[in-house]
């Protein structure tokens, strides 16, 4: 869905790249460290605040990729902690709402467990040379939901959050039947083409 503004957000970005010239690790590093300090905010009851930094974090990362395009630093690695810091960070994120009081345990972990879900399904669709960018929630979108969340909850009242929350898990796992569903149909029509040639 997001996405889908990949290309107009790239004329945005690619200026502010080109000022940027560092390891792109370091900006994967750094979106991490924000997340872990918006946990600790959440912990420490500063909800506004730590929207904010979920915003910076979501903006590091977006940052990072279009620094490692724009001066031809892009590497597997980076591919790899990347997607691997994106993980830590979407739970983090939750454990802070849980240790805040904001969320109860229950709705932090299936937050955490569809979230976790739509991402691994994406990744062994790959692993299978299946591409599986599809769904209503990927994690541009669920961290959007979450930024709204904390802040119509710190602004507002916290029992938003909650129910935001609640809304994101609904279309977390809504997700993990629309890619689940489009992988199946992917697989069964590589099946097919196989069990036709060994025919
Ligand atoms: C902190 C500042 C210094 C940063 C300044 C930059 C800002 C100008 C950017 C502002 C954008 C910001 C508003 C967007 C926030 C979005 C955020 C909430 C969601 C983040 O989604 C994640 C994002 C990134 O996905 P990836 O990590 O997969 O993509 P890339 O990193 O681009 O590519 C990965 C790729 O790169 C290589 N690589 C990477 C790292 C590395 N170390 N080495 C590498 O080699 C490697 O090849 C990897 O495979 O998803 C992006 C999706 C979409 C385009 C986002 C669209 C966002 C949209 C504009 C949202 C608007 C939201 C709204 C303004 C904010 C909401 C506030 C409201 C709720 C109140
Ligand atoms: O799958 P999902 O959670 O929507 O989205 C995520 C993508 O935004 C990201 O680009 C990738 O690095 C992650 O591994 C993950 O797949
Ligand atoms: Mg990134
Ligand atoms: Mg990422």
């Amino acid at each position: 869905m997001l996405e889908n503004l990949r290309p107009y957000l790239n004329k945005i970005l690619n200026p502010i790249a080109k000022k940027i010239d560092v390891n792109p690790n370091y900006i994967t590093i750094l979106s991490i460290i924000i997340a872990i300090l918006a946990a600790l905010l959440f912990y420490f009851h500063q909800l506004i605040l730590g929207g904010i930094f979920i915003l910076i974090s979501g903006s590091l990362d977006v940052l990072d990729g279009a620094v490692a395009r724009y001066h031809n630093k892009s590497s597997k690695f980076g591919a790899f902690l990347d997607s691997t810091t994106d993980r830590f960070s979407d739970a983090i994120i939750i454990i802070g709402l849980i240790s805040g009081g904001y969320i109860d345990w229950f709705i932090g972990i299936l937050a955490i467990h569809s979230a976790y879900t739509i991402s691994y399904i994406r990744s062994k669709a790959e692993s299978m040379n299946i591409e599986c960018k599809i769904g209503i929630a990927e994690r541009a979108v669920r961290l959007v939901i979450l930024i709204i969340a904390v802040l119509i909850g710190g602004i507002v009242d916290t029992i938003w959050l909650k129910w935001i929350v609640i809304l994101l898990i609904v279309l977390s796992y809504f997700t993990v039947i629309q890619r689940m569903v489009y992988t199946w149909n992917k697989l069964k029509s590589k099946d097919s083409s196989i069990n036709n040639a060994n025919k």
